[in-house]
């Protein structure tokens, strides 16, 4: 590979080169070049190079390791798989051990009549084979199950399309309903970046709801109402409004009567529904609840033909966190013949989704019931994780509250706690001359004081003026003491050297 290296260092390495090689950034899809997606930005890129500094040489950095603070990635973080699922996942992958005597000593009897039991809905038994491009009917079917379950209200399999992740659903629903920069798509501020990033991808237009936040981030209508208006005046369609409950990044989890007028507001306003659902299972106080807004459009009479809604849901969170094995699905109903034709068009250009990700969608939403024999086990680790998770945001929830110009609202749900910074000018302007926004330069300070990788609030938005950073509650409960006095250190510190 030495002689390789020489090669390409021996290459012009001015413009004689670029004349050979026609793809220079500016020739790229603009689309491309405008979408951004935070999550995985410029702070993770830092961490990045820190954490090779400081394999390449310790004791190089005021700390021993890096904290990765910016993604809803648990088992990154230590978190354990649930063993009933990768117990099922285990056996469908690799049939043969089910025919072997010592198996019924390692998996248990419901994981191995249940691995039986999909391999008979997977044609030809074969988790290596395409599947329909909704997925294994017979898996929709369990989902379509496990939904009605939920909500007490049917649901069709065919409505179903499983999907790697909720990710390919998103964009998938921004392909088909972006035509130009002149259709818009509502979207909550602070918004998850998937959503601004497709939305640039696809050419479209976001349109702003902003969330309340001193009413703990809560969603007005009249908000709705005065940013609709605003766009129809700038020639803008909006064609669908996109709700995260429980929200990411701002961890809210909408009351029910409020799920209730945004249903009205979109079936007055002839809006697509994008309800993206995939912390449905990550909810920590006791005065709020789920609801699906399936459920919640159906308990108002709105029946599958009045009301075009679709529902996405993920392996990703959840007590389960499985985000490598990308699996989720999108729920599509209210949608006229010829409108779910397309879909199922686009769908089927990528052939199916990975099947691993199709049979744990289905667990998911068809975990083991009282009874079963894994359902102790099951229950243990499910409830385990999410009462960690509940104790997690709270002392981080607790510590950021404590610390000089900083509030945090609670997280009600999800995985996250957005706090809100006020920064004093001279921070503000020091970032300014950086050319740097002022949350960005605190959090690239903190993390090199701390080794604590966050993602600073203009990466979801946030109202104008106001600063903001999302940290995970995901690190291992044992380590958030640790997490909460490095950052009291550092923010003491910053507030000290800023302070006006
Ligand atoms: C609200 C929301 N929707 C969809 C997704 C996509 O998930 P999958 O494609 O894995 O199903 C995420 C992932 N959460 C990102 C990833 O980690 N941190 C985040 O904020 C999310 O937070």
């Amino acid at each position: 590979c030495s002689r390789l290296a020489r090669f390409f260092t021996s290459l012009p390495s001015d413009t004689s080169m670029a004349s050979h090689n026609p793809l220079s950034v500016d020739s790229l899809n603009p689309k491309v070049l405008k979408c951004e997606y935070a999550v995985r930005g410029e702070i993770v890129s830092l961490a990045q190079n820190l954490q090779q500094d400081l394999k390449a040489n310790p004791g190089s950095h005021p700390f021993e390791e890096i904290l990765y603070c910016n993604i809803g990635n648990p088992h990154s973080l230590g978190q354990q798989p649930i063993t009933f699922f990768r117990e099922v996942l285990a056996l469908c992958d690799h049939p043969t051990i089910l025919d072997k005597s010592e198996t019924q000593g390692l998996f248990s009897a419901d994981s191995i009549e249940r691995a039986w039991q999909i391999l008979d809905q997977i044609p030809g038994s074969a988790t290596g084979a395409y599947s329909h491009s909704q997925g294994v009917k017979g898996l929709r079917d369990t989902i379509a199950a496990g939904i009605e379950a939920r909500d007490g209200f049917p649901a069709d399999p065919n409505d179903i399309f499983l999907t790697d992740g909720a990710s390919p659903g998103v964009h998938m629903m921004m392909q088909l309903l972006i035509r130009s920069e002149t259709d818009g798509i509502f979207c909550p501020i602070p918004q998850y970046p998937l959503y601004s990033a497709s939305i640039a991808l696809h050419g479209g237009t976001l349109v702003p709801y902003y969330l309340d936040e001193a009413t703990g981030w809560g969603l007005e209508i009249s908000e709705l109402k005065k940013q609709l208006e605003t766009a129809r005046q700038k020639g803008i369609a909006v064609r669908a409004l996109v709700v995260i409950n429980p929200g990411n990044p701002t961890g809210q989890v909408l009351a029910e009567e409020n799920q209730r007028e945004i249903v009205e507001f979109c079936k007055k306003e002839g809006l697509v529904l994008l309800a993206d659902e995939v912390y449905q299972e990550n909810v920590y106080v006791p005065e709020k609840q789920f609801h699906s807004f399936k459920k919640v459009a159906r308990s108002m009479g709105y029946g599958d033909k009045d009301i075009p809604l679709v529902s996405f849901q993920s392996v990703s969170k959840g007590y389960y966190g499985e985000c490598g094995k990308r699996g989720g699905y999108m729920e599509v109903t209210g949608f006229s013949p010829e409108v779910r034709e397309q879909i199922y068009k686009v769908a089927s250009v990528n052939l199916c989704s990975n099947i691993s990700g199709q049979i744990l969608a289905s667990l998911v939403m068809s975990p083991p019931k009282v009874g079963d024999e894994s359902y102790e086990s099951y229950f243990a680790e499910k409830d385990g994780i999410l009462q960690s998770l509940a104790r997690r945001a709270k002392i981080l929830e607790d510590g950021l509250n404590k610390l000089e110009g900083v509030t945090c609202n609670k997280a009600e749900g999800a995985m996250y706690l957005f706090p809100r910074i006020r920064l004093p000018n001279k921070a503000i302007k020091e970032a300014e001359s950086l050319k740097k926004a002022p949350d960005a330069y605190y959090a690239a300070r903190l993390l090199n004081a701390t080794g604590i990788v966050v993602v600073p609030g203009s990466g979801f938005g946030q109202v104008p003026g106001t600063w903001h950073f999302r940290c995970t509650i995901l690190p291992q409960e044992e380590k958030i003491p640790a997490i909460v006095s490095r950052l009291t250190e550092f923010h003491q510190k910053f507030m000290d050297e800023f302070r006006d």
